[in-house]
């Protein structure tokens, strides 16, 4: 699995340090690498690119993609995993947003998904960190670990 965002090479954050400790929690559960790519192109090109057996499963992080349920969430990650995908790419956008043609691009993805956070935005930064804390938790949620009711 890879979270991957856009981003200048600016000094790490108190956002990358959050990201951290969710991240680490996450590869508990799976192995997960964290990439930062210079431009959406670079992004774009990466995923065409990618060596897996089968084609990477491409998740965008976009205000105009569809809205999940934690649980739902969750689903789609166990049903990912079970269905044999080798490589699932979560990826935050730049901080002036995916271009449509990204957005199309994954959208049209055989398994790909536009996923939305909600109706407002957020910092790039900070819906990274709540990307790694839901995918934390969906696996949580598929362990039937008690930190989905509790947190
Ligand atoms: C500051 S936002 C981009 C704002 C840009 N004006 C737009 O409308 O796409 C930067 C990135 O953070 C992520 N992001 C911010 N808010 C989000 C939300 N509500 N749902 C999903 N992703 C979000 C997306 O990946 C987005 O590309």
């Amino acid at each position: 699995m890879m979270i991957a965002a856009i981003a200048g090479r600016g000094r790490a954050t108190a956002f990358d340090a959050l990201a951290d400790v969710y991240l680490s929690r996450l590869a508990v559960y799976t192995p997960v690498e964290a990439k930062t790519f210079r431009s959406e192109e670079a992004f774009l090109e990466a995923v065409a690119g990618g060596r897996t057996r089968t084609a990477p499963r491409v998740v965008l992080l976009d205000g105009r993609g569809k809205m999940l349920s934690s649980a739902e969430f969750a689903g789609f990650i166990g049903g990912q995993r079970d269905g044999g995908a080798q490589n699932l790419i979560f990826a935050v956008g730049p901080a002036d947003g995916w271009s449509q043609v990204a957005v199309d691009s994954a959208g049209g993805r055989a398994g790909g998904l536009v996923l939305s956070l909600g109706a407002m935005t957020l910092p790039h930064e900070l819906a990274r960190v709540v990307l790694v804390e839901q995918v934390y938790r969906a696996f949580t949620i598929l362990a039937n670990h008690p930190y989905h009711g509790g947190h």
